[in-house]
């Protein structure tokens, strides 16, 4: 039987995390167009403050894609990623804008600061590189998912919240996670039986902050 892949087989594995991550209750609501204004709203406040966060943690991954992978590509997969991250804070104001978000008064909330806090911990150079680009993956893949999702067919997403879902859920971004993937497959093919449990926790802790982050916008 040929080695199933790493993170397919965790997947499997943490499969209820996993559709917890990316079929939350708030993503079915937008995709079902039952969602609440007020909680699209605080989302939208708290994933702008995370987003700004997420950017250094980009830039460390950056680094470590250029030091560690003899692939070149590694490095302009995550540069691709970084560039997409530039316009990504631009849409934000926009959107805040549009819905009347003011940023400059909102606070993180508790999911919001542990999440930045788990991020900071990944940006050690003591972490190793398979156990980062698993968990890059993790994060850009939830979102892939979730998004994609309310734009599959029979969706009733509201025409005013397409734009959110296309940013992430489009096919550009898609073949971008896939890359990502690719990435955190070929570290994981003959990595340690440590960094493979490493990897997989923090793949599964990776599961439990966005669920809590989704769980923070139906605080309204
Ligand atoms: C909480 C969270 N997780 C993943 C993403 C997607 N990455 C960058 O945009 C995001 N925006 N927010």
């Amino acid at each position: 039987m040929e080695k199933r892949e790493a993170i397919d087989t965790w997947l499997d594995k943490h499969r209820s995390v996993y559709t917890a991550a990316t079929r939350h209750a708030f993503v079915v609501s937008i995709r079902d167009g039952s969602v609440d204004l007020s909680s699209f709203r605080t989302w939208l406040g708290q994933d702008y403050l995370f987003v700004r966060e997420f950017v250094p943690f980009v830039a460390s991954v950056l680094i470590r894609a250029g030091k560690e992978s003899g692939e070149s590509s590694d490095m302009e997969v995550v540069l691709g990623g970084m560039a997409s991250l530039n316009d990504e804070i631009e849409w934000f104001k926009r959107e805040g804008s549009k819905w009347d978000v003011d940023f400059s008064t909102v606070v993180p909330q508790k999911a919001n600061e542990e999440y930045r806090r788990f991020l900071e911990a990944l940006m050690s150079s003591e972490v190793k590189y398979s156990v980062i680009m698993t968990a890059f993956w993790a994060i850009e893949a939830v979102y892939q998912e979730s998004f994609a999702h309310c734009l599959e067919d029979g969706n009733k997403t509201p025409v005013e919240l397409t734009g959110a879902c296309h940013r992430w859920g489009n096919d550009g971004f898609k073949q971008y996670c896939s890359s990502v993937k690719n990435i955190a497959e070929r570290c994981l093919e003959n990595a340690s039986d440590e960094a493979l449990a490493e990897a997989e926790d923090v793949l599964v802790r990776v599961l439990e902050h966005e669920v809590a982050f989704w769980e923070m916008s139906r605080g309204g």
